[in-house]
């Protein structure tokens, strides 16, 4: 037996979600640059749990049963208030998902309705509960969700109980359908594990926020902006970035397991910067990432991943720095609800095996013996 480290290159399950082949990334089938233009959110959740895209009515009926679920119980409102304010966003999203399902009389129930259901109901109540965390945590009283809007209408108006522009809608619904499933990224791979012990939705949710949560994967769009705002000025580009490399400092935001030759998402999202700069006036931070990735790029032949002009979106659409994480889950939520059940459908244990390192022959040495 040899490890692989990392599992790289390693085939772990078949799945008929999406797929990346030859740096093209598909769910079910069609091109994420075309999702990215012509579906919204809402048309590729539905893509994703039922694998084909809505008609007119199908999405209708989505988008009312999003709006009639997104409320959350007030038990883990009351909750949301006990954390201590300055705690990570995605600790509290991981322990508020986790609770949600003691409050769900459906949540031990197995039957693939009742889990297509929970998949639709966690995908509502994630964004409330990330919207009220943001705002219990500034002293302010959570915004109970609208109906009959988008995911990132709904979020956005829950966070500054404003309703939104059309603007930032449009952008934040791009952003997450560019975020929605990556394959057997290490979250989604996380929550197939935990459902294939035959656990319930709810758990493996709660694994993939975990999974989520590190820099190495989604907490780099965080990541991201914490070296913006440590670099502070275009001017100051440059210095950084080569003391970074010349350190063998690793730059947030480049790189990835799979994508050798560029992330197919990424350019949407520099795209989307530029254009947020330009509308707002305040062209610095897509100006100071590019000369990052020509930088980086040009150095050490990386290419930025959907992670890296995230950052800048979010920060000129007024945004937090640590809810880009979260943001990242709001949408993901979907993939990883679609390969659990899909994980359901056709399971069997996960369970893979490690090349042993340690010593070997060794016997117990009495206790006042030992060193
Ligand atoms: C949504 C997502 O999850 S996308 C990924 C988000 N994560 C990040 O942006 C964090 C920064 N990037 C990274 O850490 C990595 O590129 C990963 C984790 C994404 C992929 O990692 P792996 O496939 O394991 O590549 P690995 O870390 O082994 O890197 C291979 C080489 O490239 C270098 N490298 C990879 N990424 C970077 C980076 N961002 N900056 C500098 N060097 C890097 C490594 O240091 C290593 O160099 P070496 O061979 O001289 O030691
Ligand atoms: O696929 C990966 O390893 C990480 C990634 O880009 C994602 O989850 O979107």
């Amino acid at each position: 037996m040899t490890a692989t480290k990392g599992l790289e290159g390693i085939v772990a399950t078949t799945s008929s979600i999406s797929s990346i082949v030859d740096g093209v990334l598909t769910y079910r089938g069609i091109d994420i640059d075309d999702l990215a233009e012509n579906a919204s959110f809402e048309e590729v959740a539905y893509l994703l749990w039922y694998g084909k895209l809505p008609t007119q009515s199908e999405l209708d009926g989505l988008v009312n049963q999003l709006g009639e679920y997104a409320a959350i119980p007030s038990q883990v409102i009351e909750q949301l208030k006990l954390y201590p304010k300055d705690t990570n966003t995605m600790a509290a999203l991981r322990t508020a998902i986790s609770s949600l399902a003691l409050y769900d009389a459906s949540a031990q129930d197995m039957s693939p309705e009742a889990n297509l259901n929970k998949a639709i109901k966690l995908q509502a109540q994630l964004p409330t509960i990330v919207a009220a965390f943001a705002r219990i945590r500034e002293g302010k009283e959570p915004v109970a969700p609208k109906s009959g809007v988008s995911v990132a209408h709904n979020f956005l108006y829950m966070l500054t109980g404003q309703d939104p522009d059309d603007i930032a809608v449009k952008a934040l619904d791009q952003a997450l359908v560019l975020h929605a499933d990556h394959e057997l990224n290490a979250s989604t791979f996380a929550a197939r594990v935990t459902v294939a012990t035959l656990s319930d939705i709810y758990s493996g949710v709660t694994s993939a926020i975990g999974a989520l949560k590190g820099p190495l994967h989604g907490g780099a769009n965080e990541a991201v902006m914490v070296m913006l705002e440590e670099i502070g000025s275009f001017d100051k580009v440059e210095s950084t970035i080569n003391e970074k490399l010349a350190n063998k400092e690793k730059i947030m935001g480049f790189g990835h397991r799979v994508y050798k030759n560029g992330d197919p998402r990424a350019k949407h999202l520099q795209k989307m910067s530029r254009e947020l700069g330009k509308l707002t006036g305040s062209m610095e931070l897509y100006e100071m990432s590019v000369k990052i990735e020509e930088l980086v790029t040009g150095q050490k032949g990386l290419k930025p991943n959907v992670d890296f002009y995230s950052a800048s979106v979010y920060t000129t659409l007024g945004i937090a720095r640590d809810l880009f994480t979260p943001i990242f889950a709001i949408s993901r939520v979907s993939g990883w609800t679609a390969h659990i059940l899909e994980q359901y459908e056709n399971n069997r244990l996960i369970r893979p095996r490690a090349e042993y390192t340690g010593p070997v022959n060794q016997k117990v040495t009495p206790i006042a013996e030992r060193k």
